[in-house]
């Protein structure tokens, strides 16, 4: 069985008197491409924070790259995790360079600044903005973009390092559908890839998952409703009770969909 990079056992985050995250027991293991759904409000960006190693659970274990958290130093490990999020873009200034938005990932930081970068760090970073598909926007500035072309050269900003985990935080908001349409295509390319590295996406909508995608998580009031292969854990059944009312699901060419089952109303 491939080598766990994300291993959460019986853990959960507290707040106050609120639960963020009850007991979660899961597993990502290296090669596999995971959707986790679940309504607002159900834990997912928590469990991404968890799993990028910038949160730490109130009770439970949670081990990252064979790192168990708590005993070694977050510094060191996050620069292996991959991770876009819309705190993440907030940070990236307006002005930079969209190869300097790339290239500095390779150095942890937002904004370049008086870092030297040599010229294999900008042949990579021009090798994965032509990945997904927005090499010819190297020069401009990211505050010029899209929104869909943004969050492309955010998934390939966290490809910069080379990370062994790859977590990408509802990438699809926000876009309209030619640009959902764009990001889903370059996230299932890189599903198919079997060196890019093990993906956890988060998302609301079963019609944003890539092809390629192996397994799903769904989450109700951060608890976990069923994990596993995907085609096992989407069922209608299991996402009506996920989202709490009875949906009709589709999976054509590759695809989801899901409405509202009108024969309930
Ligand atoms: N510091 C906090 N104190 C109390 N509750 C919090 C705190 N931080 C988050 N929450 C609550 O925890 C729950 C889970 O939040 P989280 O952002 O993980 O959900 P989510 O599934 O990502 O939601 P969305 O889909 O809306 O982005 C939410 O109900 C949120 O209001």
């Amino acid at each position: 069985m491939p080598t766990p990079v994300l291993e959460l056992a019986d853990v959960t985050v507290r707040r106050g008197a609120t639960v963020l995250l009850d007991q979660v027991t899961w597993v990502v293991r290296e090669g596999e491409r995971w959707v986790v759904l679940g309504p607002n409000g159900a834990g997912k960006t928590t469990l991404l924070q968890i799993a990028s190693a910038q949160l730490f659970p109130s009770s439970g274990l949670v081990g990252v790259l064979g790192e168990l958290m708590g005993t070694v130093d977050v510094f060191e490990l996050r620069p292996r995790i991959g991770l876009t999020s819309a705190a993440l873009a907030d940070k990236i200034p307006r002005q930079e360079l969209v190869r300097d938005v790339v290239v500095s990932a390779a150095y942890g930081v937002t904004g370049r600044w008086r870092e030297q970068y040599d010229d294999l760090d900008h042949e990579r970073a021009d090798d994965l903005l032509r990945e997904v598909g927005v090499a010819h926007l190297a020069a401009r500035t990211f505050g010029t973009l899209s929104e869909g072309e943004r969050k492309r050269v955010q998934v390939a900003r966290a490809l910069m390092t080379d990370p062994e985990l790859l977590l990408l935080d509802e990438p699809a908001a926000g876009l309209d559908l030619g640009g959902r349409e764009d990001l889903v295509s370059t996230l299932s390319t890189l599903a198919h890839d079997p060196d890019a590295p093990a993906t956890v996406l988060v998302s609301h909508h079963v019609e944003e998952i890539p092809p390629g995608f192996t397994h799903a998580l769904l989450l109700k009031q951060g608890r976990v409703v069923a994990e596993g292969p995907v085609d096992e854990v989407l069922t209608e059944q299991q996402l009506s009770a996920t989202f709490g009312m009875p949906l009709t699901l589709t999976h054509a060419d590759g695809r989801w969909a899901a409405r509202r089952d009108v024969r309930h109303r």
